[in-house]
């Protein structure tokens, strides 16, 4: 038998704002935030042949991507960029100094220095979906679908260095961090594997509250942290922290050792973010697409920032007719949920049928039984409510004169959202150009007729107008960052692990 330890290995999924973009930058309203199957995974392990104190992180889907880290010990621990690195990774060189800093002052320093006396081999990789695989579908001349997405290998090589790629934003640096940090969490001790195989806890509240800070250091900037918070939480209604609680640790020397367990300690009662649970209903599914036209999400925020200190009264009016909707999009679909756990069959049933038949259609049919018609009814509901919630967003943008769901994407949203099947849909986040959500009924069986996914699947790969290529990702119900084995992650073992 192989008596080589297992590599310490913990993933973490993206992120897909579908309700509450700029509204959940403030704390009095929230965001609903869906994880998606897509996720980083970050391996650790000692380095072979044995150097003390030295740390290597390989990201071996990008050119030019080994950096190398040395640690000194005194009272605390301190990671430097080795001077013959290529390239800087301010993100993964803040992740290890502070990770490993809150190692030393949870444990003390000679237990971490012993633990790191062989030196690590971090690898880093993010799935497919994280990174726009246009190219990859070119080079293999395959049409723009799900099954050829299904082709390409995972964690695919992309051929360019890190700064060059072309995301798809699904959140990279947030699912990135929050691997690396709760992979060195549990590799140095600090928190038990168990930790990530429970959905909440202590535990997983202070990798949240480490990861959140240091992925606003790596920033520069404090955004809502929906992003981070999916990374560690999954799925949830999300309501932000206040940027108080690390203005301490947010100073100009972010290399300088601090006290960071004060801060981010699950006991600072001044964390105040709150995670509400959510999961989207039974028998739907997420559907994501890249849209290949770039937005820039802080000049965006920027001018809906200016225009709301400008125009106070209106923005509040506006905000707060969003938040409304916003908060019956959650409850329908949360309610949608319970009805499946009510009476699974009829659920499956009502689905089935609705997936065939264009909104309007869904609640018409005199011969559904009660419970069908109300299921349907609410199905509606979740209809209508995306629409206005586009159509407010849309208008906010108009106000702010921001392009939050710019004219060819509501060209793009409105012949998809009217198609059988399907639910709604909206440009996730701050909106822009750059990407589409949909949500659709996904029943267990559907022939003769075509799976709402495959009509939109159909209708994206035709659609001339805006070249729209789908991700396949879907929800992920494993909840946050979580502990995996390699050898149970396609590919993974392939990809980070040298010979
Ligand atoms: N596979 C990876 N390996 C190492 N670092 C990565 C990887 N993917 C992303 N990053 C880090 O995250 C940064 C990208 O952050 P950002 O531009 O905020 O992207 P996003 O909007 O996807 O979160 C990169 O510059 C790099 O430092
Ligand atoms: C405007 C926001 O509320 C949402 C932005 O969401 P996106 O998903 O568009 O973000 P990026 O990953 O940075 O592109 C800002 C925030 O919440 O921080």
């Amino acid at each position: 038998m192989d008596s080589t330890p297992q590599p310490t290995v913990v993933s973490a999924p993206g992120k897909v704002l579908v309700a509450g973009g700029y509204l959940v930058l403030d704390s009095a309203y929230s965001g609903v935030v869906i994880s998606t199957s897509s996720r980083f995974y970050t391996t650790i392990q000692s380095l072979k042949p044995a150097a003390a104190n030295t740390i290597r992180v390989r990201s071996p889907q990008f050119n030019d991507s080994t950096w190398t880290y040395s640690l000194s010990f005194d009272t605390s621990s301190k990671v430097d960029s080795s001077p013959t690195n290529s390239s800087k990774n301010k993100f993964v060189h803040l992740a290890l100094q502070h990770t490993i800093s809150l190692s030393c002052e949870v444990r003390g320093v000679l237990p971490i220095q012993n633990l790191l006396a062989k030196g690590l081999d971090i690898a880093i990789v993010g799935d497919n979906d994280f990174y726009s695989q246009r190219s990859q579908l070119a080079a293999l001349n395959l049409p723009r679908t799900l099954s050829s997405l299904a082709a390409i290998p995972p964690f695919c090589p992309q051929g360019v260095t890190l700064n060059e790629v072309h995301k798809t934003g699904l959140g990279s640096s947030a699912a990135l961090i929050t691997s690396l940090v709760s992979g060195l969490l549990v590799h140095l001790g600090v928190i038990p594997r168990s930790a990530l195989q429970e959905d909440q806890g202590r535990e997983r509240e202070l990798a949240h509250n480490l990861a959140q800070f240091i992925h606003c250091l790596a920033q520069g900037k404090v955004g809502s942290g929906f992003d981070v918070s999916a990374a560690v939480f999954g799925s949830h209604l999300y309501t932000r922290f206040d940027p108080n609680v690390i203005a301490p640790l947010m100073g100009d020397h972010p290399m300088q050792p601090r006290l960071l367990l004060p801060v981010v300690s699950p006991d600072n009662a001044s964390w105040n973010h709150r995670i509400r649970p959510f999961q989207l209903p039974p028998l739907t599914r997420l559907m994501l697409a890249d849209v290949d036209a770039g937005s820039d999400t802080p000049s965006l925020i920027g001018q809906v920032q200016k225009w709301r200190k400008a125009n106070p009264e209106k923005a509040n009016a506006v905000w707060n007719a969003i938040d409304q909707l916003n908060q019956s999009l959650s409850s329908t679909l949360l309610r949608i949920s319970t009805y499946h756990s009510k009476d699974p069959a009829n659920y499956a049933s009502i689905v089935k049928f609705i997936s065939t038949l264009q909104p309007m259609q869904w609640t018409a049919d005199p011969s559904l039984s009660e419970f069908e018609t109300e299921v349907a009814y609410e199905f509606h509901q979740a209809h209508l409510i995306t629409l206005q919630i586009r159509r407010s967003m849309k208008e906010m943008g108009d106000l702010a004169g921001a392009p939050i769901e710019p004219v060819e994407q509501t060209e793009l949203l409105d012949q998809c959202c009217f198609q059988a099947g399907v639910i709604g849909g909206g440009v996730p986040g701050a909106g822009g150009y750059d990407a589409v959500w949909m949500l659709m009924c996904e029943p267990e069986q559907c022939r003769p007729d075509l799976w709402p996914r495959e009509r939109i699947e159909h209708f994206w790969s035709n659609y001339t107008k805006l070249d729209v290529s789908p991700l396949s990702a879907v929800e992920s119900l494993a909840k946050g960052a979580r502990l995996e084995s390699i050898d149970e992650i396609n590919g993974l073992r392939e990809v980070t692990q040298t010979a």
